[in-house]
């Protein structure tokens, strides 16, 4: 269904059911015992409503025999007594069986696709994540892990229901097919009527998904560790609990009117439903009594006919909702559908262990896909093997950009990066990503412990503890492991239980050791010391220079005591290169790169 069309077609619906084999091979995959169990015991059970009637039919006509006075083996009687008997308990305790495998399956198969989902969006693109209908997908997807758990039991459920059906109406078949008929016009409304009303909460909610985000966002804005503290200084908990309930108490409006006139028409179908049922039955009182059925036949046929009935309004209803899954279901493997743009070539190069020649931007352009502006354009310049290049330039100049370039994690708009003058994307896209150290100024803050928190940096190494003291002496993080009652083991942050917050410079300095953490040629850091106090910058600069020695190395920072360290800076200016030189030439030529150094140098004095 095309974006913004609301409603979904009967043809829809049935292509749609085209998704059920995919749905089926997921099953499959989460469990195959369960599966096969699941499948065979509910086979069992739809045979024995069928058996329990005929028996019953059975039982009575003998009982009506006897009642007339005439010779019955009595012995068999009671044995049919105990049959019935033994199915219905059998019945129960089988339906309380697939029940529990349901609920079992329901749960593997919840958790084996958020994996799943998991795998897949990690292979995505940066900019896939950036993108809000993207996000829409993945909300959806990710509803379908649970949702689809109800969508699978009412497949078996039907399969199980189709074949019962078909046994009663053998049964009823052989008697009068008219009363099939009879069926099928009284219930046809219904079917119709739930079939219209599904496709218009479809519509609803699939308009609704960005909605739906919001709520979801203004509620952990609402209620969070992470927000509290501005919430509070602010005093934002009125403007968001009112912008909450101004669009909850929309989708309520909608939802309820919805909702209203489908149990209308729903009492409406559903007479028209009795009203057919009451219609066979008084056909077969009359026959009855006209002495063409027996007593047992009569509640046989009864019996056959109202459980017909109920069956086949479950069945129809659930036709719509089992084809309305399928219709979600198409959302859900879209999701999977999408395909990251950054990819490997067929045969990639590995990395070199030696930088001879450096990286060379040649009229690299970079627009956002949904930015009208160039992030960075025309830039032409080369980070020497070995050399430590300063960015600077204003808020937003492109700085961070063209170190994500750098990284992969986009391709250029235009132009192309060559590393040794091959171009970047000829080169193996994990081994690139494992030799470029980055910190980036918004790195995360995990609620993990702080051995982890460093791990993370080269999370193959978890275990490895000398390299991660290591690491953290390098960035200072061993002065703040220090003053943590259980060393390295402390769990960080407030979300879970015993956890400590660091102050914004001790967050960074463990996010500084995450750089240390693997034997990187390049590394990048973007602000890696801007909370820090100017002792601990001084000394993470002197020893990030002992470290990077012979390395190539990018520097993004506004503070120019750090800059001056480097070889190079080079001045972005809107996403181009203004100036670029040592700190002495660029001073020298007394342009943007002097009247800012002498701006920051000015307010020190
Ligand atoms: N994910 C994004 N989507 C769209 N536009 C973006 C995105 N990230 C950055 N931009 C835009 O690209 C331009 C360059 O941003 P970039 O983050 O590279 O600047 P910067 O020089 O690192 O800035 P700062 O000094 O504030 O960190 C800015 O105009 C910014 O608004």
């Amino acid at each position: 269904m095309p974006d913004g069309k609301p409603q979904v077609t009967l043809k829809e619906r049935l292509d749609a059911l085209r998704m059920l084999p995919a749905f089926f091979k997921l099953v499959w995959d989460t469990n195959p015992w369960l599966t096969v169990a699941n499948a065979v015991l509910r086979l069992i059970r739809a045979a024995t409503p069928l058996a329990i009637l005929y028996i019953g039919k059975i039982i009575i006509d003998q009982v009506v025999q006897l009642h007339n006075g005439k010779s019955v083996d009595t012995h068999q009687l009671w044995w049919m007594v105990g049959i019935e008997f033994a199915l219905a308990i059998g019945s129960d305790a089988l339906g309380r069986v697939i029940t529990l495998l349901d609920s079992l399956l329901g749960d593997l198969f919840s958790n084996h696709t958020s994996v799943r989902i998991m795998r897949h969006a990690a292979t995505l693109d940066l900019d896939q994540f950036e993108d809000a209908t993207f996000y829409d997908k993945l909300e959806r997807a990710r509803q379908q892990t649970t949702g689809r758990t109800v969508l699978l039991s009412q497949v078996m459920s039907q399969v199980q229901d189709l074949i019962t059906m078909g046994f009663l109406a053998a049964g009823l078949l052989v008697f009068n097919p008219w009363l099939i008929l009879l069926l099928l016009v009284a219930i046809l409304p219904a079917f119709l009527g739930e079939s219209y009303f599904n496709d218009k909460t479809y519509a609803l909610t699939r308009g609704q998904t960005p909605q739906r985000r919001e709520l979801d966002y203004l509620r952990y804005l609402g209620a969070s560790d992470d927000t509290a503290k501005e919430v509070k200084i602010f005093d934002l908990s009125d403007f968001i609990i009112d912008r909450f309930k101004t669009l909850s108490d929309k989708f309520y409006l909608d939802n309820k009117r919805l909702s209203i006139r489908r149990s209308v028409w729903g009492t409406v179908f559903a007479l028209l439903g009795t009203a057919g049922y009451y219609g066979a039955y008084i056909f077969i009182i009359i026959r009855t009594v006209e002495g063409q059925l027996s007593i047992g036949d009569l509640t046989f046929l009864a019996g056959s006919f109202r459980q017909l009935k109920s069956l086949l309004e479950t069945i129809l209803s659930r036709f719509t909702s089992v084809s309305q899954g399928a219709i979600y279901l198409r959302d859900f493997f879209e999701f999977f559908d999408i395909q990251p743009k950054i990819t490997m070539a067929a045969r990639p190069r590995p990395f070199p262990d030696v930088i001879r020649e450096g990286f060379t931007f040649e009229d690299v352009g970079f627009k956002y896909s949904n930015a009208e502006r160039w992030a960075n354009r025309h830039l032409n310049f080369t980070l020497k093997a070995g050399e430590k290049l300063a960015l600077v330039g204003e808020n937003g100049a492109g700085k961070t950009t063209l170190v994500k370039l750098l990284c992969r994690l986009y391709d250029p708009t235009e132009g192309r990066i060559l590393l040794d003058g091959v171009d970047l994307r000829e080169y193996d896209l994990a081994e690139l990503r494992l030799h470029i150290g980055v910190i980036f100024q918004d790195y995360l803050r995990y609620q993990m412990n702080f051995s982890q928190n460093i791990a993370v940096g080269n999370i193959g190494e978890q275990f490895n503890e000398p390299l991660i003291e290591d690491a953290a002496h390098q960035s200072l993080a061993d002065t703040v492991v220090a003053k943590l009652p259980n060393g390295y083991q402390q769990a960080l942050g407030r979300r879970f239980n015993n956890g400590v917050d660091l102050s914004g410079g001790e967050w960074q300095k463990i996010a500084l050791a995450r750089a240390y953490m693997r034997d990187a040629t390049v590394l990048i850091l973007d602000e890696p010391t801007a909370a820090l106090d100017a002792r601990a910058e001084y000394e993470v600069f002197q020893r990030f220079a002992e470290l990077t020695h012979g390395k190539s190395a990018i520097l993004i920072s506004h503070r120019f005591s750090t800059v001056r360290m480097a070889d190079r800076i080079m001045v972005l200016e809107k996403g181009t290169v203004l100036e670029i030189g040592s700190h002495e030439e660029l001073l020298a030529r007394d342009g943007r790169y002097a009247e800012l150094f002498h701006l920051q140098a000015a307010g020190y004095r």
